[in-house]
């Protein structure tokens, strides 16, 4: 039997192109280019699928669907637009669209889709999202923003495990904070927790908590991450960086939905949503020996991509208003960028991503002497290629420096002493965790004098025994 889709488009080139790409799969299309016209035919017609515009000359496509589905509940919708933001890809599967395709898309996927929802039926989106407005953090239009919008909606009604991978600076956390902010879980709870900023041998506790005398130090019990983000979320960030007993907790954990703290007896269910990322390639590790293919797998159940911002420069000046934006929030003086600026830095690499690129924008803002930003000062401003090359490998921490200076813009005059008091405490932590809290190989790793750590120590209220491994 022929299947009949009703197409709402008023471009009538998309919809020329569209109609014909159908009939040659044979379909049976009907156009129309307005809200009124659609409810017409809906009334009186029944179709198999209807393919549909957002902004048409009498109204937003998306609103009006609830009127559709007084004459098609089960009519699968696919949904086509231009305003590609995470917030349309977001109202379109609210109003229960079986798909949603970015414009310009690529005809054979979108043929691919309504072979596919004309032949089962609708499966229906469950649970309305409330109506509250929320802050959708994600800028970027890009096409392979376009995807992992996509990917991103596919998760919001389901718990399913995320892996979240991507270069440093590329928006890992924002993604996980979207699928916990935007899902059925929003009025939970959502934890970080960074593999590797956490010393080893107290990583176990913070996830699983202990009870009282554990282990040296553990003074009275703990509730761990897991337990705190009962009913949430919990996001493990740096996943590569969790040490291989701590890994084998977190599979049983994550089989089980049951977790045991440290040094206690009982097993207790946690409910709660895993969203890990990582910005290492894993598979390496995973035939290493350094990372468990089996918790790859129970972490890998839906991936997602964060292209780096080399490879979607586009996004670069919605990415560059979005933080002069809120540079400003931050009291520092309102400015806008020239389009030659903009264009300056598209030639930039970007290694450190859409951080190194929200630092930038702070550092211009707190530079430029005129409102506008040209591209003298962008030329000023950015390191030059050799530097560029040499701040790639440096990036991290020219990203965390970055990031300090933009958080402290109020110390001018201070920076020097202030920015060096700022690193010490994580650079000495760093130091006693790769020499598992033996103050003299740490004190030789920083070639400093014994005396002078210990001072440091007790100065910067760090306590080396908590980086003593636990046997
Ligand atoms: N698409 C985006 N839109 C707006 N801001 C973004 C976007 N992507 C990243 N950012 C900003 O860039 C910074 C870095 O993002 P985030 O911490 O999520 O990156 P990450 O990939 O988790 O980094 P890391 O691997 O170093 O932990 C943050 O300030 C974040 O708000």
């Amino acid at each position: 039997m022929t299947r009949k889709v009703l197409l709402v488009e008023d471009d009538r080139a998309i919809a020329t192109v569209i109609v014909e790409a159908l009939l040659d799969e044979g379909f049976k299309v009907t156009t129309c280019a307005s809200i009124a016209k659609r409810d017409e035919l809906l009334a009186h017609d029944r179709f198999d699928l209807m393919l549909t515009d957002i902004m048409l000359e009498d109204g937003d496509g998306l609103d009006t669907v609830s009127r559709v589905r007084e004459n098609a509940p089960a009519m699968p919708i696919i949904v086509l637009s231009a305003q590609n933001t995470l917030d349309t890809a977001i109202r379109a599967s609210d109003s229960e669209a079986f798909e949603y395709f970015p414009k310009p898309f690529d005809l054979d996927e979108l043929t691919r889709a309504v072979h596919q929802a004309t032949s089962r039926s609708r499966t229906t989106l469950s649970e309305e999202r409330d109506g509250e407005s929320t802050e959708l953090p994600l800028i970027g239009r890009s096409r392979a923003m376009q995807d992992v919008y996509r990917m991103i909606t596919r998760v919001l009604r389901n718990d399913l495990t995320v892996l979240v991978t991507g270069e440093s600076g590329t928006g890992k956390e924002l993604v996980a904070e979207a699928i916990h902010q935007l899902g059925s879980r929003r009025t939970g709870p959502f934890l970080a927790v960074n593999m590797a900023a956490i010393p080893r041998d107290l990583l176990e506790s913070e996830l699983f908590g202990h009870e009282r005398g554990a282990f040296t130090g553990a003074h009275s019990q703990s509730i761990g991450k897991f337990e705190q983000a009962n009913g949430g979320t919990l996001f493990l960030d740096e996943i590569g960086d969790m040490p291989a007993e701590a890994q084998t907790r977190l599979l049983r954990a994550l089989q089980s939905g049951r977790i045991r703290r440290v040094g206690g007896r009982q097993e207790i269910a946690v409910d709660v949503r895993i969203v890990a990322a990582t910005n290492r390639d894993l598979a390496p590790m995973i035939r290493d020996g350094r990372f468990r293919e089996d918790l790859f797998y129970r972490l890998n159940v839906v991936p997602i991509h964060l292209p780096p911002l080399r490879d979607r420069k586009d996004d670069l000046g919605a990415l560059i208003r979005h933080f002069l934006a809120e540079a400003r929030e931050q009291g520092l003086s309102h400015h806008t960028i020239d389009d030659d600026a903009v264009l300056r830095l598209s030639f930039h690499d970007w290694p450190g991503n859409v951080r190194e690129l929200r630092n930038f924008v702070f550092r211009m803002s707190l530079m430029a002497r005129e409102e506008r930003i040209d591209e003298n000062l962008v030329a000023d401003l950015l390191p030059q290629k050799a530097e560029s090359d040499a701040a790639c490998e440096d990036s991290a921490f020219e990203s965390a420096l970055n990031d300090w200076l933009a958080r402290n813009a109020a110390t001018q005059g201070t920076v020097y002493h202030q920015a060096l008091a700022a690193f010490e405490k994580p650079l000495i932590e760093h130091a006693l965790r790769e020499t598992q809290g033996n103050q003299f190989r740490a004190a030789q790793f920083l070639g400093i004098n014994r005396n002078t750590l210990r001072k440091k120590l007790s100065e910067l209220a760090i306590r080396p025994e908590v980086f003593v491994q636990r046997t």
